[in-house]
């Protein structure tokens, strides 16, 4: 608390909401795809058939009207607080672009901003690519403020706790409340050596291999909840989506559609797909889960529902209040609660040494402890 008995944000003057973007309209398809995968060697029959799945939304992803929603709800929830921080909003690879609103935000006066990303988890493209992201942006921005990228939050209960209801409001959707019904949990499947190498050697960093093991904690802590308020143990499973590169490359699997294949031979009649890896509906969950995965369930004859995200969960949006605040409280000096449930602790303020290199080679990034 401040002296007006307001939640202390100081030495923050702003929130900064770092996603990844996404295309408005059928024209800026090719350009955002362009975006994406400059020099990432992603090969052209996968390009092509990634904008097709845009086309078939026509041409328009949701995930920047998600992004506005998170940030119009987290405004109202800083102003029911009394907190006066301004949320701005940039992204990777789409506009508003991040250079841009960290030049918006330089003339506006901000000198120290706390920055949000979309993404829960560590990886090089879920973690370190951001930290690239606002590394290359202060380098163009002359006078940029000071930008203090918040924990990971793979396994704060913000997160958690709405997954668990969105699991039990799909269990009851299905005939007989799901007594039988598997649990599929859906993140992104990444390259199997991105993963080797996501987290860090630093003992103060995330332990190796940090992609996977901080999913298999936040789907087991998802699972345990659901078993304490149902009263049954549902099996689950954590499988992959969206896979790309060449077909050479390893990546992370079985992905969600062989799974179903699989578990229909076993027999299993009802499945609640559960996209624990994504914090909103983007195309990844209403193109790979929604459209194709839920049409691999029907064809085999699974009864399946796909569980919410967090979206503007008044909880997911108090957790970014409370990640705010509690590095406030930790850049002043003082020792808040870091709140974290599951196999894993808390995870550090800055990413570890050497923590989930660029598989291209290493780049200049903010907030690690090297930087
Ligand atoms: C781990 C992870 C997340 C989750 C964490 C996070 O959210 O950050 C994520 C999110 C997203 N990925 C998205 C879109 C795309 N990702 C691509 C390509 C890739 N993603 C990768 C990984 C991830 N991606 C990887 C290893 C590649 C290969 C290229 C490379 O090595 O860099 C491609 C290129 C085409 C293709 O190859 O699929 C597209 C179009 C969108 C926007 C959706 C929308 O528009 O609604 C979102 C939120
Ligand atoms: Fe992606």
């Amino acid at each position: 608390m401040n002296s007006a008995g307001l939640p202390d944000v100081s030495p923050y003057d702003a929130l900064l909401v770092l996603s990844f973007g996404g295309p408005e309209k059928p024209d800026d398809v090719v350009p955002f795809l362009e975006n994406v995968t400059r020099g990432r060697g992603i090969p052209r029959e996968r390009l092509a058939q990634v904008g097709e799945h845009y086309f078939l939304f026509g041409g328009k992803s949701p995930i920047n009207d998600q992004n506005r929603a998170l940030i119009a709800a987290l405004e109202k929830d800083f102003a029911d607080h009394g907190i006066d921080l301004p949320v701005y909003f940039g992204n990777r690879n789409w506009d508003p672009y991040l250079a841009d609103t960290l030049a918006e935000m330089t003339a506006a006066g901000v000198r120290r901003a706390a920055v949000f990303t979309t993404s829960a988890y560590s990886s090089w493209s879920s973690c370190r690519q951001y930290r690239e992201n606002l590394a290359d942006a202060v380098a163009e921005v002359p006078g940029a403020p000071v930008l203090d990228r918040l924990r990971q939050y793979y396994n704060h209960p913000g997160f958690l706790e709405p997954a668990v209801d969105a699991v039990l409001a799909s269990l009851a959707e299905l005939p007989g409340g799901g007594d039988a019904a598997r649990l599929v949990f859906v993140t992104h499947s990444i390259p199997t050596e991105m993963n080797d190498t996501s987290g860090s050697e630093d003992p103060a960093g995330q332990p190796r291999p940090a992609y996977v093991t901080q999913h298999r904690s936040a789907v087991d802590e998802v699972a345990r909840r659901v078993r304490e308020a149902t009263g049954r143990a549902h099996r689950h499973d954590l499988v992959y989506c969206s896979r790309s590169g060449a077909p050479s490359t390893p990546w992370l699997e079985p992905d969600v559609n062989d799974h179903l294949e699989e578990l229909a031979t076993d027999g299993v009649a009802q499945v609640v797909m559960v996209p624990i890896g994504f914090v909103s509906d983007h195309m990844e969950v209403i193109y790979d889960l929604d459209t194709e995965a839920m049409a691999t369930a029907s064809r085999l004859g699974i009864q399946a529902v796909r569980a919410a995200t967090a979206g503007v969960d008044e909880r997911f949006v108090a957790m970014v209040r409370e990640l705010v605040l509690e590095r406030a409280a930790a850049e002043r000096g003082e020792s808040p609660e870091r709140p974290a449930v599951g196999s894993m602790p808390a995870g550090p303020d800055r990413c570890g040494v050497g923590c989930c290199p660029n598989p291209k080679g290493a780049r200049p990034a903010l907030c690690g402890a090297d930087s």
